[in-house]
């Protein structure tokens, strides 16, 4: 990438570009890259308000694209200084098979990094998850953990694997001589759970509580633990090493962060309610109100409904066996390596992250405050 004494304006692609994260990516960069001269968004669905972007001194070039068709994404790459790889079938829910999960995330992601070293790009940040690392199988906590912190990492859910796969390529490809023959610096990103505007599963929770009369209902333990991380400290986190990438590549390049920030430790029903409390909804009961055996039922029976009524509708409910599992084991992070290589702090207290957050829930459509 230029350095302070060329002019070189950089040009920046954000794969998945409109979605939850992409989007505050993108606003990001737009808002606190100085040296970027074009950034590209490609996207499977390219959202109506990426027009309002047009209008300022960066070109905003919107690409309507699928990260599975190696020619298209060739076609995004070319030409690019960084590529910020957030593209992704972020199912847990069973909305999709497992091949097309394992189509775009992990053949989408080897085919941006081909594109990457057939076209010269150096630097490439991917968005892993958590996930690669866990929870796993065997429902133990990570409890704390960090990027060393051992842990016996498998993965039986497509999701799961297929980012545990896709992070893999991604740090095995640091270093590969690209177009010219230079090296590619690649480093991975693994964001807990994130919150925060547009969030959708939090919007989910929203409506369920709206249609129960204002409640929802515990079904975790509050002692369960789960990590959160609010997505404009994300979109930082990703902005801040897309830029450092090339000054401290020797240290960052093929190395994965934890992305985190002030947000508290809390069961992922709780830290909801963080937000949707003050939007007037309760959560009923202070233990949970069904045993975990008729949670596990319930959770099988709602595959079992998926699959009988696949061929009439998409049945996808919160609830299935590995919702529960994830969010009955504990999983939180405490690290500082992202500070300690590259500078991050997060950018948005965990009172701000709060606020915007029910800013958001409010502004929702039918919302009950
Ligand atoms: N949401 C979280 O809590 C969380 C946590 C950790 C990591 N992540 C990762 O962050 C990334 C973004 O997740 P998100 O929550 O914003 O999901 P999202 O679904 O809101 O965004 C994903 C975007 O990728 C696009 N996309 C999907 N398939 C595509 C394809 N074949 N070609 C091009 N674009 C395609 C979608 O249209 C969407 O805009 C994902 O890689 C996900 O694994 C998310
Ligand atoms: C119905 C109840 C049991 C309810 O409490 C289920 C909650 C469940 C939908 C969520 C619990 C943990 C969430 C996941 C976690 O935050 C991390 C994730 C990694 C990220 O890469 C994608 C999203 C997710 C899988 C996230 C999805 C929702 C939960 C499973």
């Amino acid at each position: 990438m230029a350095d302070s004494a060329q002019a070189q304006k950089l040009v920046y692609l954000v794969t998945g570009g409109c979605g939850f994260l992409g989007e505050h990516v993108v606003r990001m960069l737009l808002q606190q890259e100085p040296q970027l001269r074009e950034l590209r968004i490609f996207d499977l669905h390219l959202g109506p308000w990426l027009e309002e972007l047009k209008t300022g001194p960066v070109q905003v070039t919107a690409i309507q694209g699928d990260v599975t068709q190696a020619h298209e994404v060739a076609a995004a790459v070319a030409g690019a200084h960084v590529v910020i790889h957030t593209a992704g079938l972020v199912d847990v829910f069973g909305k999709t098979s497992p091949e097309t999960i394992h189509e775009v995330n992990v053949q989408g992601t080897r085919n941006v990094i081909e594109a990457c070293v057939q076209a010269g790009t150096r630097f490439l940040v991917y968005t892993s998850s958590m996930e690669v690392v866990g929870p796993n199988i065997k429902g133990q906590p990570f409890y704390r953990g960090n990027e060393n912190t051992p842990y016996e990492a498998v993965h039986r859910h497509p999701y799961p694997r297929s980012k545990a796969l896709a992070e893999q390529l991604v740090l095995e490809a640091n270093g590969r001589k690209v177009l010219g023959g230079l090296p590619l610096v690649t480093c991975a990103l693994r964001p807990t759970g994130i919150y925060g505007e547009g969030h959708q599963i939090m919007r989910d929770f929203y409506h369920q509580g709206l249609r129960l009369g204002g409640r929802l209902f515990r079904a975790i333990p509050a002692s369960v633990e789960h990590g959160r991380v609010y997505v404009g400290n994300v979109a930082w986190m990703h902005v801040l090493v897309a830029r450092e990438l090339e000054h401290r590549a020797a240290l960052m390049g093929g190395q994965v962060y934890f992305c985190y920030d002030n947000s508290p430790y809390k069961s992922y029903e709780d830290f909801n309610m963080e937000f949707l409390g003050p939007c007037g909804l309760r959560l009923v009961g202070t233990r949970p109100l069904l045993p975990y055996w008729l949670l596990v039922f319930l959770a099988a029976l709602n595959v079992l409904l998926q699959w009988l009524l696949r061929p009439l509708l998409l049945y996808a409910p919160l609830l299935n066996p590995y919702t529960l599992a994830m969010a009955n084991t504990t999983f939180t992070v405490s690290t500082d390596k992202a500070r300690r290589h590259f500078g991050y702090e997060p950018p948005f207290s965990w009172e701000e992250s709060r606020t915007r957050t029910i800013r958001w829930v409010q502004a929702m459509e039918g919302s009950a405050q």
